[in-house]
């Protein structure tokens, strides 16, 4: 291939910039502060990993051709492989919407994606693509084992950080690829593949922890592990039914305390991060703050979790936050945490700047 002598169809390009906008919250705060080459990889690399996504969540696809359509992806993706990207699109084609919305317009257009990836320049294709293959591996194992169940339904906490592992580990392993390609001292390499999985697992877990409500009545998965709703007895169907609200709200607690857990490794891949290729330290530092901030909400109301009402930040703080993130320094991290943990940041923001 020439990409390195061409580069992306700046059109293509220019189109994944605008797609990762309408798909992901955390990467298009993050893709807009990076800087190139970074921004672009990051952008194109996510994207890869959104189409799988989306099709995992897909409540309206049955397991079996579920299945069968993210091991085509997976093909297509692989280097190795003959398939070509255009035999995804027609595997995909029947289980797209009549109307596509962002997520959808993304799976529709895997052959521009696809194209952009391809032009790269080859050390990032290569820094790319085993994690996504992971990533989509784990993705087809996890639809085939709930085949019968019709959605996920997670059993026990390891069942839990495995799939956070395939669902966004894989990605922090993908940034961490990027990052560590040049002259990184492979102590600094090694302190980010360690610590890589947990950011990933911290940021998904938030995740699993705010959006039960939304995770269960539009993409029929509860990924709030069964063991630990019987230990509150709550059956895992009616995980969102108002009786089982304050059981239901203790598990949520849970998760998030779970979530918790990786927030030290987070902030040590934050303070170990090389700042070079494009990458800057704010990128990553608004969906680490962000965190902080969404557990917080959660630790205050977790059954809000539970409701159409779902739990988040609000506007003016992430304005705050991304405010202060652009000119945040790794030895003030610490401090940030602490303040976002008790206080929503625009409250306090006066004295911050
Ligand atoms: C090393 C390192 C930096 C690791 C972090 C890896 C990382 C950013 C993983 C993605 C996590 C995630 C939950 C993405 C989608 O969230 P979203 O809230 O944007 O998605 P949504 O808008 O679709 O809900």
């Amino acid at each position: 291939m020439s990409g390195r002598e061409h580069g992306p169809d700046a059109a293509d390009l220019a189109w994944c910039h605008e797609a990762v906008q309408g798909v992901s919250r955390t990467f298009a705060l993050t893709v807009d502060v990076l800087e190139e080459p970074m921004a672009s990889q990051i952008c194109v690399g996510y994207l890869l990993c959104r189409v799988a996504d989306t099709v995992e969540d897909a409540g309206h696809i049955p397991p079996d051709a579920q299945s069968d359509v993210l091991r085509t992806y997976r093909r297509a993706i692989d280097p190795d492989d003959e398939t070509d990207i255009g035999e995804f699109r027609e595997a995909v084609d029947e289980w797209l919407p009549a109307e596509l919305d962002d997520d959808w317009t993304v799976v529709a257009e895997a052959p521009t994606i696809a194209a952009t990836f391809e032009e790269l320049d080859p050390d990032a294709q290569e820094a790319i693509v085993p994690p996504v293959l992971e990533m989509v591996d784990g993705m087809a194992m996890f639809v085939d084992r709930h085949a019968t169940e019709g959605g996920l339904r997670i059993d026990d906490r390891d069942e839990l950080e495995q799939y956070c592992y395939y669902a966004a580990g894989t990605v922090g392993n993908l940034i961490t690829n990027l990052l560590t390609r040049g002259d990184v001292g492979e102590e600094r390499a090694e302190r980010l593949r360690e610590t890589a999985e947990e950011f990933g697992l911290l940021l998904q877990l938030v995740n699993v922890s705010k959006d039960v409500y939304d995770d269960y009545t539009e993409e029929n998965n509860v990924y709030l592990p069964a063991e630990w709703l019987e230990a509150e007895g709550v059956d895992q169907e009616r995980v969102v039914h108002p009786e089982n609200r304050e059981s239901s709200a203790r598990v949520v607690d849970r998760t998030a305390d779970y979530a918790r857990s990786f927030l030290d490794d987070a902030q040590a891949y934050l303070e170990t991060m090389p700042l070079s290729n494009g990458n800057t330290l704010e990128a990553w530092t608004v969906p680490y703050l962000l965190a902080v901030g969404t557990l917080r909400e959660l630790g205050t109301r977790p059954e809000d979790a539970l409701t159409e009402t779902g739990v988040k930040v609000s506007r003016q703080e992430v304005f705050a936050v991304m405010s202060a993130a652009s000119d945040v320094g790794r030895d003030s991290l610490a401090e940030l945490r602490q303040t976002i943990a008790r206080t929503p940041f625009h409250r306090t923001v006066g004295s911050a700047d």
